[in-house]
């Protein structure tokens, strides 16, 4: 079938074909063809070749070879950029220099992407929240993300929810076993809660959020995936606990860089054998040591002692801080 493209001698065709990525129009479908002087650049159906006025460039028609395979970022772009998916919605990082042009890619590469955002704060605040600007398609925050086959409908801007966790999420799955009562102290639109109770249908989980809009989406998750073994209780952590007292198997403790202010919370649930998985951001030089400190001086001061399981690196936070995973089993018999 013959395309429309545009015929451009070969010294001036990367300049062209530049052009006309930024402007969206180039077909990345198909293979750019050549004769021994020029090059044929193939447009997108909907490019008015008219309104280009290219210099010493023809607009004709001719056939094309396809892609064997879709067109990379790499290969549209000339670099990968930082981005993640969150269902329907792909986000670049901070740093992505072309945001249109990135955003034009992303669009065409992906046909699962329908969004793309910016994002305009790093994680902040008590509710974890980010700001974004919308750069193309539709506009919005949100989408609904599938993730080892549990769907987490979430408005990013209102609620946090970050797809990076996922194996994270399903090593604390691992770890439970049926019939255990679990308490996700700050659980947000859901992922571990819903994860755990829809795997492990006889566990009983407690998920608490302060931020009401999560707790709205961690509602609306709990019939969406249509488990019925999950609390979702709206409040403060360090209040709510006081109604669960000494019944947690599992403490999920997945707010760092302040899940310290919450050890002494995290004890008033346990009992003994209780495993606490405790997540912080950590310095390279001290990845584990003082956290661990943190969570024994917790213990005593409830009456327990500690066993370490495991510790581990989630991933990467910045150049020297990683956010780390500190995992012990509570021991003892407590205040
Ligand atoms: C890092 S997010 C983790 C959410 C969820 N566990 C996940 O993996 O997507 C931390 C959550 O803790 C909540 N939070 C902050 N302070 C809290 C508190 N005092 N009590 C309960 N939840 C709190 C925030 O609203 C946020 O949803």
């Amino acid at each position: 079938m013959n395309r429309q493209c545009i015929r451009v001698d070969k010294k001036k065709g990367e300049h062209v074909r530049k052009l006309l990525m930024e402007k969206g129009l180039l077909d990345t479908s198909v293979r750019i063809a050549s004769d021994d002087s020029c090059i044929y650049i193939p447009l997108i159906p909907a490019a008015n070749a008219t309104d280009l006025s290219l210099e010493d460039a023809l607009v004709t028609e001719r056939e094309f070879v396809m892609h064997e395979r879709p067109a990379t970022l790499e290969h549209m772009l000339g670099y990968t950029p930082r981005y993640e998916v969150i269902g329907s919605i792909a986000l670049l990082e901070s740093g992505e220099t072309d945001l249109e042009r990135a955003a034009d890619a992303l669009l065409q590469a992906n046909p699962h992407i329908k969004t793309v955002l910016a994002a305009l704060s790093p994680v902040e605040g008590e509710f974890r929240t980010r700001r974004f600007i919308f750069i193309k398609g539709e506009n919005t925050t949100h989408t609904v993300h599938k993730e080892y086959g549990c769907r987490y409908a979430v408005d990013m801007e209102k609620a946090y929810f970050t797809p990076r966790l996922a194996t994270e999420r399903s090593r604390i799955l691992e770890q439970v076993r049926e019939g255990e009562v679990i308490t996700d102290m700050f659980a947000g639109v859901g992922p571990f809660s819903i994860l755990i109770a829809k795997n492990r249908p006889s566990c009983r989980v407690v998920a608490i959020d302060k931020n009401p809009e999560a707790v709205k989406f961690l509602r609306h998750n709990i019939a969406l995936n249509a488990v019925s073994n999950v609390e979702a209780i709206e409040g403060d952590a360090k209040a709510e606990v006081r109604n669960y007292a000494g019944i947690a198997d599992h403490v999920i403790m997945n707010l760092p860089h302040t899940a310290q202010e919450f050890l002494d919370a995290a004890m008033v649930v346990a009992k003994p054998g209780t495993v606490i998985h405790y997540y912080d951001i950590t310095p390279e030089d001290d990845l584990y040591s003082s956290s661990l400190a943190h969570i024994e001086a917790a213990a005593q001061r409830a009456g327990f002692g500690i066993e370490p399981i495991a510790t581990r690196i989630v991933r990467s936070y910045s150049p020297h801080q990683f956010n780390v995973c500190i995992e012990v089993r509570i021991q003892g018999r407590g205040r």
